[in-house]
């Protein structure tokens, strides 16, 4: 018999590219299907095969979440706060996949990027783990570009600098980003029909306009237009910021070895829309060509691309608009650095909500219903 699987959040922005993706691939045809909301109730469905109700069911009636087999939540984690406990306190026996951060670290629990812990998971399956987590998006995204290298255990330490877009903050950051380039354009756009303004003095109304109370500013702290900030997440007892704490737990959670590998950096947002971007400064175990280096690189999985350090490639492939949307993890700049040949950089991208959020969660779901 078909499993039945409940989809909680696929209306958000992770949820609705999950969603997509199912379809893309036809996936829905493997599982019974059934749709949950928090607000909508009895809303209809969306149009899907082998969906088992016309209409929504209430995301918080236990009692019909325990005659589920695979729960998949992409709600955020007050949702998994408050469901997924009671439901292990009744004892439910299904699987339950998640896109929030909430249960990552717990013991019982794996974070999922098959391409470089499939056998993990396997494992975790076959010893009875039930809670499978999408990893923070950073992190998945690093693991993908760096697989080559990560999995020949050749890293020693990595520095980390992201660029983060503005959708990994939620869909009402974005629109305010929006909306912000609203303001300012309405306020400027007499200045700039005539060759003869100032560009200093539009720049100086500008920054006005951004730092004045009437810039749209609810959801993010500080305006991101023409602007970056230093801060994701919040403040952790070391001075790091919790984004930042993830890039290490999570990785080496997911690696798994016998000693972690030192990753730490700086996280920053960037008024980019969708895909996030990394520099990595590694030091390697050993000092390998970058010949080597790109090969074990674009050998590990068939979504990372290699990209020629030029500013060709760089402009046709290297950069968060021309990755938007798309599944490739593109990794350039590669180079040794002046301090010493096992010094390396590279600079990547990915679209944070597919590789990022919604993509290990499709594949993991496929891993289970083929159990
Ligand atoms: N944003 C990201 O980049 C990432 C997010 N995550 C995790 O996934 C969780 C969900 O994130 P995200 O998808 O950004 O959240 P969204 O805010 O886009 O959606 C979450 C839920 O909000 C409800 N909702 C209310 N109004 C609307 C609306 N107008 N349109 C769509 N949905 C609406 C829906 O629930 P309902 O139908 O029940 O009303 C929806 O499922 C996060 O909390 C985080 O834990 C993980 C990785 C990356
Ligand atoms: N924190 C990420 C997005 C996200 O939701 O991450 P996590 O799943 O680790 O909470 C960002 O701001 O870009």
């Amino acid at each position: 018999m078909k499993k039945l699987v409940g989809f909680v959040g696929w209306r958000g922005m992770v949820g609705s590219v999950l969603l997509n993706r199912l379809r893309k691939n036809n996936d829905f045809k493997n599982f019974n299907s059934v749709f949950l909301t928090t607000s909508q109730l009895n809303f209809n469905s969306p149009d899907i095969k082998n969906c088992i109700s016309n209409n929504l069911k209430d995301a918080y009636n236990i009692k019909y979440l325990m005659s589920l087999d695979i729960i998949v939540s992409c709600q955020g984690q007050e949702y998994t706060k408050k469901v997924y406990t009671k439901l292990k306190n009744m004892h439910w026996k299904g699987y339950w996949i998640d896109a929030s951060s909430f249960l990552r670290m717990k013991e019982d629990a794996i974070i999922v990027l098959d391409p470089i812990n499939y056998n993990a998971i396997k494992l975790g399956i076959n010893k009875g783990i039930k809670t499978f987590v999408g990893g923070n998006c950073t992190v998945s995204l690093m693991l993908l570009a760096l697989g080559g290298l990560f999995t020949n255990n050749l890293i020693e330490w990595i520095s980390v600098a992201t660029y983060q877009s503005i959708s990994g903050s939620g869909s009402k950051s974005m629109l305010e980003l929006l909306n912000q380039i609203g303001y300012v354009y309405k306020n400027i756009s007499s200045y700039l029909s005539t060759s003869t303004s100032s560009i200093l003095k539009i720049e100086k109304k500008i920054t006005f306009l951004l730092n004045s109370k009437n810039c749209p500013k609810n959801f993010m702290k500080v305006p991101l237009l023409g602007n970056v900030f230093p801060w994701i997440d919040s403040l952790m007892e070391n001075g790091q910021t919790k984004e930042e704490w993830k890039g290490f737990v999570e990785t080496n959670k997911i690696l798994n070895y016998k000693y972690n590998i030192p990753i730490d950096g700086i996280c920053v947002r960037v008024p980019t829309l969708r895909c996030h971007s990394q520099v990595f400064t590694i030091k390697l175990k050993k000092d390998i060509s970058i010949k080597e280096i790109k090969y074990l690189l674009s050998s590990h999985n068939s979504w990372v691309k290699i990209i020629k350090n030029n500013i060709d490639h760089t402009i046709s492939k290297l950069n968060p608009l021309q990755v938007t949307n798309t599944l490739n993890i593109p990794i350039g700049r590669i180079k040794k650095l002046n301090f010493g040949k096992k010094y390396l950089s590279a600079f990547s991208v990915g679209d944070q909500l597919l590789w990022g959020a919604a993509e290990p969660l499709r594949r993991i779901l496929n891993i289970l219903i083929s159990q």
